[in-house]
């Protein structure tokens, strides 16, 4: 974190702003406790958070209906798309919601995490089952890169599945990136093969979404947004996932979205450009060592308790390295990653 001293005027701005949004969220706080004592909002429900904007949110009840865009009570924070709350509608006097305000929080399952500006870790979204790492057979994957995701898949505790993409680029034998999947498959990791350039070339992919919450990761130029757009045809669709606040407003697309994918049972993306770039932030040599699924079971055998498997004497990731159990290259490709986090 940076030590920039801040000269007094500037001290003088930040509080004088950070004042005034206190006293704008008191103001609302005050507000909404006189509505709900007054009894204006309706009963507690389920619902979810699908897009946030600041302290206002839109929220799907779980019930169903269009979002409603609805605002936090004041003891509230750090709501992400995703989240799981109960919330309270207003009714105009016809009987149509009119806006929302979030009560409380239920407890994440998962959640995506990424550095704000100050490097503090930020959570973007929440709840979410499967990190789909995408990658094509042009540009080619390094499998360091692949290894890469999937540490930080595991970090996060989400259950990572592999995207081949482009697969209407493969040779007819399949290539190196056949013998590569394999090796991924045999880890245990779920490997789906795709293509945009096919009618039916995300058949295997709608049989993973279903059911599930989703996000697309992966490098630039892998097809990520060929694949979305397949999955989400037009941008009618996606806005209109939106209420009707959110439509109006000047609000960007940043931010983290959910969406329904009318294409698979039960199946939601969240989607934003910054969770696209996730898995390339830092990690400890920890998170590194624990990431390698392969390493887990051996992590407590080795001699010294604090070996970090280089040529110590008795090491059991080393030895199964020996022994063939651990592909010299997912081993070749941690040593990597764990040197590229002594440079940072
Ligand atoms: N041959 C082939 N080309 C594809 C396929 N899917 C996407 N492409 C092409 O690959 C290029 C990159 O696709 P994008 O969808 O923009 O990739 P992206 O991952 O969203 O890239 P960024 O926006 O940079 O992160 C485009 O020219 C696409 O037309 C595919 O299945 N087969
Ligand atoms: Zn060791």
């Amino acid at each position: 974190m940076s030590k920039r001293k801040l000269s007094r005027q500037q001290r003088w701005r930040i509080e004088k702003v950070q004042a005034e949004r206190a006293r704008r969220a008191e103001q609302r706080g005050d507000e909404d406790s006189r509505k709900l004592a007054a009894g204006e909002y309706g009963p507690e429900q389920p619902g979810r958070v699908i897009a946030h904007f600041g302290r206002t949110l839109d929220v799907r009840a779980d019930s169903g209906g269009d979002p409603v865009r609805c605002h936090l009570r004041a003891n509230l924070e750090g709501l992400v798309t995703g989240d799981r709350v109960i919330w309270r509608a207003t009714h105009d006097p016809a009987g149509h919601v009119v806006e929302g305000v979030v009560v409380a929080r239920s407890e994440r399952q998962s959640v995506l995490e990424r550095p704000d500006a100050r490097g503090q870790l930020k959570p973007v979204a929440a709840n979410i089952d499967q990190i789909l790492i995408v990658f094509a057979v042009e540009p080619a994957p390094h499998p360091n890169l692949i290894d890469r995701y999937l540490v930080a898949a595991e970090a996060t505790g989400i259950d990572p599945t592999l995207v081949l993409n482009k697969i209407d680029l493969l040779p007819k034998d399949g290539g190196e990136l056949m013998a590569l999947l394999n090796r991924y498959e045999a880890l245990g990791y779920p490997v789906v093969a795709t293509t945009t350039a096919r009618e039916n070339g995300l058949a295997a992919l709608h049989d993973r979404l279903a059911g599930r919450t989703s996000v697309f990761v992966g490098q630039s130029g892998v097809g990520k947004s060929s694949l979305i757009d397949r999955l989400l045809p037009g941008e009618a669709l996606r806005i209109g996932a939106l209420s009707k606040d959110s439509r109006k407003g000047t609000h960007t697309t940043t931010t983290a979205r959910l969406y329904d994918l009318p294409t698979a049972e039960n199946a939601e993306l969240i989607d934003s450009p910054g969770i696209r770039e996730f898995g390339l932030m830092h990690l400890d040599e920890q998170q590194v060592t624990e990431g390698f699924i392969e390493f887990r079971e051996l992590l407590g055998r080795c001699r010294f308790r604090d070996c970090r498997h280089r040529q110590e004497p008795g090491c059991a990731v080393l030895e199964a390295v020996k022994r063939g159990d651990i592909h010299p290259e997912r081993f070749d490709s941690y040593r990597r990653i764990v040197d590229s986090l002594n440079e940072a």
